[in-house]
């Protein structure tokens, strides 16, 4: 058990999914899973191990926001031994040509968090996908033949920032979508030599406005799951 887990040792697989909705997490558990058990309800931020394919996979909640999410995810790696964390979350488009429900791989995240600062004062580290995990979910939905974009994201510490507009110089510079945790656990995943993935799917758009509702978020992100369990 750690601190924020109260799984045993052994409870969850090398491989966890790991969605900011703890009811995204429930929902992936009981739609792609089987043999399913429940390891974790401290905070609510529920966590499940089952198989897919007669494989071992976990999927657990990170809550919003960088802090959270390493807060799991240290925990996993350090007391649970796990080796491949795979975000799946939503994001909003900085790009016109980004729709609903397309599919985003992050290769890398930039963040106007403060959390590499603290280790590499007013040098900037580079948060990045594993390359091994990158190149196997290309070549899954290359296979399956399902749309995706692949590029830089940007992990944000602000979800309703007071200029519309800020997404623009963000967006000049090629950088795909916003969401709120890829930067920490790239990092995370970096420093403690295991590997890292973020997929993730357009719920919003910074361009035009356009939203799917809240239970589309929790339940309706099928496309990217598929993805995120075939990386084997
Ligand atoms: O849908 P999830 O995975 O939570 O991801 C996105 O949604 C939350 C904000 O609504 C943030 O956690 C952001 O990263
Ligand atoms: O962090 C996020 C997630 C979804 N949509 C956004 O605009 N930001």
């Amino acid at each position: 058990m750690s601190l924020h887990i109260e799984a045993k040792k052994g409870d969850i697989a090398e491989t966890v999914l790991l969605p900011g909705d703890p009811l995204r997490a429930k929902w992936i558990a009981e739609t792609f899973l089987e043999n399913t058990v429940c390891y974790n309800k401290i905070r609510g931020m529920l966590g499940y191990t089952g198989t897919y394919n007669g494989r071992r996979i976990s999927v657990q909640g990170t809550g919003m926001g960088i802090p959270s999410a390493m807060i799991y995810c240290h925990e996993l790696i350090k007391d649970y031994q796990v080796k491949n964390l795979i975000r799946v979350g939503s994001a909003g488009a900085f790009q016109p040509d980004l729709r609903l429900l397309d599919i985003v791989i992050a290769m890398s995240a930039s963040t106007n968090s403060g959390l590499n600062r603290i280790t590499f004062k007013d040098a900037d580290f580079a948060p990045t996908a594993s390359f091994d995990l990158l190149l196997k979910a290309v070549d899954y939905a290359k296979e399956k033949g399902i749309d995706f974009k692949a590029g830089n994201v940007l992990s944000s510490d602000i979800f309703y920032d007071d200029d519309p507009d800020y997404y623009k110089k963000w967006a000049a510079h090629g950088v795909l979508c916003a969401e709120m945790e890829t930067a920490g656990i790239y990092t995370l995943a970096a420093k403690f030599g295991v590997n890292a993935l973020s997929i993730l799917t357009i719920s919003d758009s910074l361009v035009n406005g356009e939203e799917i509702s809240a239970e589309m978020r929790e339940k309706k992100l099928g496309e990217m799951v598929e993805i995120a369990l075939n990386l084997d």
